[in-house]
């Protein structure tokens, strides 16, 4: 997952972009970027690391410009060495930057080709330089200086042929304008959002609705799956359907994961649907485990406890917060290697022993992907003196790969992968384990949004939405991404090779 905001302002963008970019931080911890235009010129500041550390206020007085894009990275193809961090430019035609959240399953045909058929050279292995130079390549048609909304829409709808894939863009045009759009399921959000100025309206696009609160934007709606927004220097808002046949498969890990429970994407609340997994949780628990001597409810901070607090009102037990984190660390599973993930859920949670000692406790967590979390947390419980330990899933036995832009390329880091619940259950050390069923899941995020009727559910059930996932496919994506071959990757980071970036 990573994060993008893009802003047609009336005034400097910076300072809003920077904003934006560090509510959307829980999406990606691994690089930042900004790209605005000054005076007909792009200035970029992208490094690795978190936002308030790629940014001084060196880099901020640079970003000038009432226009911008913003990026936070966590990488799912090529490395993460910062040549990699986002935004990337391109400089013909007119001088394109572009920010991308997703991953293009047809990465390796699209380089061939760009090279082949566009004699286009791409500098590194992230999807996301191709992508642009795609874009680039078909805003090359409009042979004139000027590029009118329809010219851009033609060359959308273009891309959407020759891309395939999870994508939700952001890309700013110098001497033109801002053009964002969202791949044909809709697999990564994006939303539109606008503010009144004295100056007249402003316009953001983000990949959650969160960014736009913070500085006052109103969420005007989602972007349509397949639809392109093209704003103006001047500030017209443009807007267009670019894909005929378009529908809306949102990746539902992103209601049980990855998006802050302040957004709303889709038109549903992160937050409402995390209150109703925990209320089909609960009646699964109820149903399943009549027996079970609970004495109290604790979540696995910080994405469960919404979740947690729920199952204990539906069982009626306590809900107590035995665990501390440290607001320092960041999150986990979003981490680039299992080494440091391990190391890192000690050094984020403790446990607050008396909640603990001599009790039977239920230890709740959105999901168990790898099982770092859940083994370690366990082990902790127990240290701390729980007699029993019960542990619950708010998502169903992750078993497949994702290809569409979470970073879990090899089914052989899934716990859950060719296990049954008992044998995971014996894996993480827990007295019982249950997991919600992925029929109660899509209840629980569809909540009363009648119009949303599919998902994207690839890593619990198999069924990749794009219809161009075969077994090969999945084969090259371990091999190249699986924990050990990013390893023999990643260029130490004084090597990242760093064209147009201003230190
Ligand atoms: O089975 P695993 O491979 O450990 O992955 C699942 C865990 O990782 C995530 O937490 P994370 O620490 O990333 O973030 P959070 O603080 O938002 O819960 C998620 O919430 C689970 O706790
Ligand atoms: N998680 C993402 O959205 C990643 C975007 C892109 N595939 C990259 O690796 O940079
Ligand atoms: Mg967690």
């Amino acid at each position: 997952m990573c994060g993008i905001v893009g802003i047609v302002g009336k005034s400097p963008v910076n300072q809003i972009i920077y904003d934006g970019l560090t509510v959307l931080q829980h999406r990606g911890q691994d690089a930042a970027g900004i790209v605005t235009i000054d005076e007909g010129r792009f200035r970029l500041r992208k490094a690795n690391g978190l936002v308030r550390d790629v940014f001084q206020e060196r880099h901020m007085q640079r970003l000038q410009g009432n226009m911008g894009i913003g990026h936070v990275r966590y990488p799912t193809a090529g490395s993460s060495s910062s040549a990699e961090a986002q935004p990337f430019y391109v400089n013909s035609p007119f001088g394109i930057a572009l920010a991308h959240n997703g991953n293009l399953t047809n990465a390796t045909e699209l380089r061939e080709s760009l090279f082949k058929d566009a004699r286009r050279h791409i500098n590194t292995t992230s999807d996301s330089e191709l992508l642009l130079n795609v874009l680039a390549h078909e805003l090359c048609e409009s042979k004139l200086m000027e590029l009118s909304a329809d010219d851009v829409f033609s060359a959308v709808k273009r891309v959407h042929k020759h891309i395939r894939g999870a994508y939700a863009v952001v890309s700013v045009i110098i001497g033109h304008g801002l053009l964002a759009f969202r791949d044909p399921n809709g697999i990564r959000p994006l939303v539109l959002g606008q503010r009144e100025t004295e100056q007249g309206v402003e316009y953001m696009v983000a990949s959650e609705s969160v960014a736009l609160d913070i500085d006052g934007f109103k969420l005007v709606r989602d972007v349509a799956p397949g639809e392109a927004i093209y704003i103006t220097e001047a500030g017209e808002l443009h807007t267009k359907q670019c894909f005929e046949g378009a529908k809306c498969v949102p990746c539902i890990f992103e209601y049980v994961y990855f998006a802050r429970p302040d957004s709303t994407l889709n038109d549903v609340s992160v937050y409402g649907s995390r209150v109703r997994m925990g209320e089909q949780l609960g009646l699964k628990i109820k149903r399943e485990w009549a027996d079970l001597d609970i004495d109290v409810v604790i979540p696995v901070p910080e994405t469960s406890c919404d979740i947690a607090l729920e199952i204990a009102n539906e069982l009626q037990l306590p809900y107590r917060q035995g665990f501390v984190k440290n607001r320092y660390v960041g999150r986990t599973f979003i981490m680039p290697g299992q080494a440091q993930r391990k190391k890192s859920v000690r050094r984020k949670l403790n446990t607050i022993e008396v909640e603990f000692k001599g009790k039977n406790v239920l230890l709740v967590d959105d999901s168990v992907v790898r099982g770092t979390t859940s083994e370690q947390i366990i082990e902790m419980a127990r240290d701390a003196g729980a007699k029993k330990v019960y542990f619950a899933s708010a998502a169903p036995e992750i078993r497949f790969p994702n290809v569409y832009g979470i970073d879990m390329p090899s089914v052989n880091e899934l716990i859950a992968h060719g296990r049954e619940v008992n044998e995971i259950a014996e894996m993480i050390g827990a007295d019982e384990l249950i997991f919600q069923s992925l029929d109660d899941l899509i209840t629980a995020v569809k909540g009363d949004n009648e119009s949303l009727t599919h998902f994207e559910t690839s890593v619990f059930d198999g069924n990749y939405i794009t219809n161009d996932i075969d077994q090969a496919y999945l084969e090259s994506l371990e091999s190249a991404r699986k924990d050990n071959a990013k390893k023999s990757k990643s260029l130490p980071l004084e090597m990242g090779l760093e064209l147009h970036n201003d230190e």
